[in-house]
């Protein structure tokens, strides 16, 4: 039921609406978010891309770190709820200034925000969850905002090695009480997963 209507929501109305580098400039609460999460170059824009439909709504890089800011998108005319491209963490060589402003911005966005309904942490496909994503865990499971875990770039593994990465990401989720139980596995680039992410989305929007 929510994967047919989002699709139809999904090739609709799209629109970047702003980039906010400090809270004082997110756009007023006034419909439901979902926010995109994960390590830098994990391919959150990417993702943000491949549900939308679109190849460039959300600028996606080969440079990690490139998404500094909170970069909103509305769904739907009227919009039914937005989706927000989180800055990425743990990029090798960013300086301590920049990931001090990324813990002040994401804390603060997590902790304040009474319209986020659900987070999505992507992680890759390749190497499962790290320790660098475990802080980001523990500041949702301490916001109290839900969240479920989604592999990305399944495409650039052997299934057999996808299965192992699957297991140990579900385990990973059973430890964290704000995690959704069950993960999600996606290749932006070849639409897998989409779908269903999709309805998951809209399914969150509407606070099921
Ligand atoms: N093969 C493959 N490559 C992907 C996929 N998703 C993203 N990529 C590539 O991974 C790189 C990073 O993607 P982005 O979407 O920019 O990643 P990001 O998480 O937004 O990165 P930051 O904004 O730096 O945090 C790009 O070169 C993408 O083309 C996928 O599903 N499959
Ligand atoms: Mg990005």
């Amino acid at each position: 039921m929510f994967e047919e209507r989002a699709r139809k929501l999904f090739s609709g109305p799209v629109n970047f609406v702003l980039s906010a580098p400090k809270l004082e400039f997110l756009p007023e609460p006034t419909v439901p978010e979902i926010a995109f999460a994960g390590r830098s170059n994990v391919g959150k824009s990417s993702l943000l891309n491949a549900l939308t439909g679109r190849k460039a709504i959300a600028r996606t890089s080969v440079t990690p770190g490139r998404t500094q800011e909170l970069n909103y998108f509305d769904v739907g005319d009227p919009v039914q709820f937005r989706l927000v491209d989180m800055p990425g963490y743990g990029f090798a060589k960013a300086p301590p200034a920049v990931v001090k402003k990324w813990r002040y911005l994401v804390n603060d966005y997590l902790r304040g925000r009474v319209v986020l309904k659900r987070c999505l942490l992507l992680i890759d496909a390749r190497h499962g969850p790290k320790p660098v994503d475990s802080e980001i865990m523990e500041m949702l499971d301490t916001a109290g905002v839900s969240y479920r875990l989604v592999l990305t770039k399944a495409d650039k593994i052997k299934a057999s090695e996808l299965a192992k990465t699957i297991a140990m990401t579900e385990a990973v989720a059973r430890k964290h009480a704000s995690a959704f139980p069950e993960i999600a596995v996606t290749s932006s680039d070849k639409g897998m997963g989409i779908e269903e992410l999709r309805g998951f989305v809209l399914q969150s929007a509407e606070g099921g």
